[in-house]
């Protein structure tokens, strides 16, 4: 439960409103070559950096929740530390732990769907990101079940695998797709069959997120469920000619679905199967959830024939309207956000992104929840995002986000503004060096507007990330540090980094309320502390430290 704040002892609520900007994907390099945000022209960004109080936060591994420290940051987990000034065990570590104890197995939902197919001599079908990026889904998560299905007397399991490379290397998919295809054939024998039945790139089918292109999730549906789409002997085939074809990256492979020599698919989805949708973060399972669950309601396109499975997703991906009604593991359970108690303690908030990233600072930031706290105190802004290849139009949204939130500031009706640049993450995501360039100058023009707004009003400005992308543009030998090349150039990196963010503070009003060197060593967690500082409170007990040092 949420109580009144205590009044902060030295800080006390300024004329104008606390102004929070997230600058997706933007982190402090470790390298100069690649770094797109060192290469880019950023005059207000580096002059803010060169007068305020600044410092490095963590936004990646346990920092943020994440099993390991090898586990780069994410905007899932990174808008939930912020949002709720502490680090709770993310998706891959409860899966992973409930995996490890066994505890999934023994659930009412992994019975449930094995029995029915065993019952209906049915086929399980697992459907999700195939790699180790650790961010959407684990393939040890996936080998895991497909071992235990065997095990438990399932005879027929077929997986429908996405590409991923972009949270892993952009062409990497046979790293992932050549063992697990030797691995099925393996554990196949005459009492058990195991195949790749379909697949295609993260970016063209089935893992849209936030209503921003349904016609994802339709070819999906038709590759997955129907088994519709150019036929190949087998998904490595599939990935080495379709390559050769389009010379698409994995994430914009063409989907693909494997038949036998008849040219029969040899794993559509038919009533009495059941169905897995493995990976654990939701804001990209959504809506092949809601493709699989809803009824005749359903109107985003035709999926000509729905079949009755028992679909479960792998966790629950919204808390609120409890999507998918099955799933295999347990979400975290975020309590006590900072939203919370703001509209708690009468604070007026006003939150804004593009499509690309406004379900993160509304759901992901409020602890995965959907929805307000109080809607007479809190305000949600969509500015609809592009539907076009971010590095065609790369400025995205920035300035229209900005329009607003000065609009915001100016008005006086709020006392806390939270906004997401998607601009280093979304372009840094498709790997154009030049392309993140022109988003993150793009960015740092309206980073003025911010900052001028502030100013005239008197509030405070905190610049900060949700971890890294931009600053790591080219794959690096993790032992020597040098480039990798390909064809003499620099092999371009789509994922996210693993380095520390800014937070910089602009406090117009500054009068030694605090020290001006912030704390060091400190995760994106304490952003909270520090926001709820700015606004005159002390944070809860058990919130993490505060970056202010007073
Ligand atoms: O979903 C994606 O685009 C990536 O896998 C992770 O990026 P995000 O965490 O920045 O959304
Ligand atoms: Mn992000
Ligand atoms: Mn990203």
């Amino acid at each position: 439960m949420v109580e009144k704040l205590k009044k902060h002892p030295s800080l006390s609520k300024k004329n104008g409103p606390v102004v929070l900007a997230i600058m997706d994907g933007v982190g402090y390099g470790k390298y100069e070559e690649g770094d797109a945000v060192k290469a880019s022209k950023l005059p207000n960004l580096d002059s803010l950096t060169a007068s305020c109080p600044h410092v490095a936060v963590k936004a990646h591994g346990t920092a943020v929740g994440l099993p390991s420290d090898g586990d780069m940051g994410n905007s899932e987990v990174g808008h939930n530390a912020i949002g709720c000034g502490r680090v709770f065990s993310q998706g891959a570590k409860l899966v992973s732990n409930s995996i490890a104890t066994g505890h999934l197995y023994q659930g009412e939902t992994w019975l449930k769907l094995t029995n029915n197919v065993k019952e209906k001599d049915g086929t399980l079908h697992f459907i999700g990101l195939l790699s180790d990026g650790n961010v959407h889904s684990h393939i040890d998560h996936l080998e895991h079940m497909v071992r235990t299905a065997k095990s438990n007397g399932v005879k027929t399991v077929r997986i429908h695998a996405l590409l991923d490379g972009r949270d892993v290397g952009a062409t990497s998919a046979l790293d992932y797709f050549e063992p697990f295809q030797a691995f099925l054939a393996e554990l196949s024998d005459e009492s058990f069959d195991a195949k790749i039945a379909s697949g295609g790139g993260r970016m063209v089918l089935t893992m849209d997120r936030y209503d921003a292109n349904w016609d994802m999730v339709r070819k999906g549906w038709e590759t997955h469920v129907l088994g519709l789409g150019q036929i190949f002997p087998s998904a490595v085939d599939a990935i080495k000619m379709l390559r050769e074809e389009t010379k698409a990256i994995d994430q914009d492979i063409p989907g693909f679905v494997v038949a036998d020599e008849d040219g029969q698919p040899v794993g559509t989805i038919e009533d009495g199967d059941s169905v897995i949708f493995f990976n654990f973060r939701g804001d990209r399972s959504l809506e092949i959830t809601k493709a699989f669950e809803e009824g005749d309601s359903f109107d985003k396109f035709d999926r000509v024939r729905v079949p009755d499975v028992e679909y479960a997703g792998m966790m629950e991906y919204d808390g609120d309207l409890h999507i998918p009604a099955q799933y295999l593991v347990n979400p975290p359970t975020i309590t006590r956000t900072m939203s919370e108690y703001l509209a708690f303690n009468k604070v007026r908030q006003y939150a804004i992104s593009e499509t690309q990233k406004y379900g993160h600072v509304t759901y992901f930031f409020n602890g995965n929840k959907s929805g307000y706290f109080d809607e007479s105190l809190e305000t949600f802004v969509e500015v609809p995002s592009d539907v076009i290849p971010f590095e065609e139009k790369p400025e995205m949204k920035c300035k229209e986000i900005t329009d607003k939130v000065v609009e915001a500031i100016e008005s006086g009706d709020y006392d806390f503004i939270r906004l997401n640049y998607p601009n280093g993450d979304m372009v840094g995501h498709t790997g154009v060096f030049e392309a993140v360039k022109t988003s993150m100058e793009a960015m740092d023009r309206q980073i003025a507007r911010l900052k001028e707004a502030v100013e005239k009003v008197g509030g405070v400005l905190i610049l900060t990330a949700d971890h890294g992308n931009a600053d790591d543009m080219y794959e690096h030998n993790k032992k020597s540090g040098d480039v990798t090349l390909e064809d003499g150039h620099p092999k371009a990196k789509t994922s996210h980094s693993l380095n520390p963010v800014p937070c910089i503070i602009f406090d117009p009003t500054y009068n030694n309320e605090y020290k001006k060197e912030l704390k060091e060593g400190l995760g994106i967690s304490s952003i909270t502390a520090t926001c709820m500082n700015f606004l005159g409170f002390e944070a809860p007990e058990d919130y993490d430290s505060s970056i202010l040092d007073y």
